[in-house]
């Protein structure tokens, strides 16, 4: 357990500290792992959602060297940029070239990225393909940035309040003011159809954003603040202070 002292965030969401990113990542890898181990003990496949960004990639990597019945595990990501996965932009390209190695490349990937003009040509496709997932998803793992957003649900979205609704669309297409590249993302309402829900921060910064959006609890101005919230899905946030 880190030396950091615990995060003020509501009581019933999880809390594990951690010294170090490094530390971190293998003992979310760890978690995620045994999760999937334990879903595939009492079902025929797993599923699992991760997210893009810079964070993920040694979670991703450690992860790839766990020892899971891989063939049965299918992974999506909670959002997309509307990129070709070898763009290096491309949060696909990112989860193919950290987590999708060695044993872990037999998973079952499933993209958001469908090669259409835009996400909203591809929304239909992108819907059919995900279709297919084991929902509840046995394990989502959220980033957040530092504006509150996590998946591409940011401030100020177009149809935030939608994306934020229990009875909101699954999927969308969205084009985040001031974030790169048009997306598609899962909803809130999707990602806590989920068995459980691990966000992965780090850092000073974002330690005080997410402590804010708990005490302020205004989604629309900070997205994660309605994660936070919910008690429908249990909630574990994985922090350490720095790298
Ligand atoms: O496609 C994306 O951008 C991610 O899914 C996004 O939601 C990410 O989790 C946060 O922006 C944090 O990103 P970092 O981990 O790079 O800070």
């Amino acid at each position: 357990m880190g030396a950091n002292s615990r995060l003020a965030l509501p009581s019933h969401v999880g809390q594990s500290l951690f010294d170090d990113e490094r530390s971190m990542a293998a003992a979310l890898a760890d978690r995620v792992a045994a999760m999937l181990r334990h879903a595939l003990g009492q079902r025929r496949t797993a599923s699992l959602v991760v997210s893009g960004g810079r964070s993920p990639l040694p979670f991703l990597r450690a992860l790839a060297h766990r020892d899971l019945d891989w063939p049965r595990v299918s992974v999506t990501l909670a959002d997309e940029r509307w990129l070709p996965p070898e763009h290096p932009d491309s949060n696909a390209g990112m989860v193919q070239a950290s987590l999708l190695q060695g044993p872990a490349a037999a998973a079952r990937f499933v993209p958001l990225y469908g090669g259409e003009d835009s996400p909203e040509a591809g929304l239909a496709a992108c819907e059919l393909r995900c279709a297919e997932l084991s929902r509840p998803f046995d394990v989502v793992v959220l980033g957040m940035g530092e504006d509150g957003h996590f998946a591409s649900l940011f401030p100020g979205v177009p149809g935030l309040s939608s994306l934020l609704a229990e009875n909101g669309p699954s999927l969308a297409a969205v084009n985040p003011p001031g974030a790169s590249h048009p997306r598609m993302t899962f909803s809130h309402a999707a990602l806590l159809d989920a068995r459980q829900l691990l966000v992965q921060i780090h850092g000073p910064r974002k330690r005080a954003v997410i402590e804010e959006a708990a005490a302020r609890g205004d989604a629309d101005l900070q997205p994660i603040a309605a994660l936070l919230q919910q008690t429908r899905t249990p909630v574990q946030v994985f922090f350490s202070p720095a790298d």
